[in-house]
C-alpha cells in the first residue's frame, strides 16, 4: 500500500485526466461547436490545455483563442449550449480509462474504503461516462462542477464529500491531475496525490507540490 494511504478513510477522485482520457470526445464537441459558429476548430492538442475549469470556461477559452478577443455573454452562452448538445450526444464514445485505473479503484473499493468523484464537468455527464467505461459501481458520491455553488479549486466540494461520509478532512485523500485538484485538496485540509499524465494547462502538476505523485493508480495499492 502507498504510504500516503495510511490512516486514510475516504478517497476523492477527479475524473477528466485522472480516471479517463476524455479529450477526444471533448475536442470533438468543441470542434463541432466552433464549426457551427463559422470558426476554425482547434483540435484535441489545443483543447487538452483548456480542460480543468468546467465546460463554460472551456468554451470561453476556445472562443477567445479562435477570435483573438474574449467573447461577449451572448456568444459564450450560445457556444456553451452548442457544446453541451454536441457533447451530450456521445460523451464517452472515444473516452478511455488510463492504465491501472480499474485495478486501483477495485483494490481500494475491495478494502471497504468509501470513494467519491469530484469533477468540474457538468454533473449530467458523470453517469453516462462512468457507465461507458464500466466504473459505475465504485463511487458512493459524485459531484459535478454545477452540483454546488463553487467548484474546484474551491474546497467546497471536497468538504461536502468529507461531511457526507463523516470523515475528517485530515483522514481524506484527493487524487487528481491538475493544480485545481491539488489546490482544492490543500484548502480542504486533505492529503493530496497527483497523476502526471493528465491535463494541467501544459504545466507539470508537480509544481503544485502535492503530498505524493504516482505514475498509475495501480501503484497506490
Ligand atoms: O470539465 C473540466 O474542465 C475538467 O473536469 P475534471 O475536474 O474532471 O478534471
Ligand atoms: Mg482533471
Amino acid at each position: 500500500m502507498h504510504p500516503l494511504l495510511f490512516g486514510i478513510r475516504l478517497v476523492v477522485f477527479d475524473l477528466d485526466g485522472t480516471l479517463v482520457d476524455s479529450v477526444p470526445d471533448l475536442a470533438a464537441a468543441v470542434d463541432a461547436t466552433l464549426a457551427d459558429l463559422g470558426l476554425p476548430p482547434p483540435g484535441a492538442a489545443r483543447v487538452r490545455d483548456w480542460v480543468g475549469n468546467g465546460s463554460l470556461k472551456l468554451m470561453e477559452r476556445a472562443l477567445a483563442d479562435a477570435r483573438g478577443v474574449a467573447p461577449d455573454e451572448a456568444l459564450l452562452a450560445r457556444a456553451h449550449d452548442g457544446f453541451l448538445a454536441h457533447y451530450g450526444r456521445a460523451p464517452s464514445a472515444r473516452t478511455r480509462l488510463y492504465p491501472g485505473v480499474r485495478e486501483g479503484l477495485a483494490a481500494l473499493h475491495g478494502r471497504g474504503l468509501p470513494l467519491a468523484l469530484v469533477t468540474n464537468k457538468p454533473s449530467a455527464f458523470i453517469a453516462p461516462i462512468l457507465a461507458g467505461v464500466g466504473l459505475e459501481a465504485y463511487f458512493g458520491l459524485c459531484l459535478g462542477g454545477d452540483s454546488l455553488a463553487r467548484k474546484k479549486p474551491d474546497p467546497a466540494p471536497l468538504r461536502h464529500a468529507a461531511a457526507h461520509f463523516e470523515v475528517a478532512p485530515a483522514a481524506s485523500l484527493m487524487v487528481g491531475d491538475s493544480r485545481h485538484d491539488i489546490a482544492a485538496g490543500k484548502a480542504a485540509g486533505f492529503r493530496t496525490l497527483a497523476l502526471p499524465y493528465g491535463y494541467n494547462h501544459g504545466e507539470p502538476v508537480a509544481d503544485s507540490r502535492p503530498d505524493g505523485i504516482v505514475e498509475s493508480l495501480a501503484d497506490l495499492v
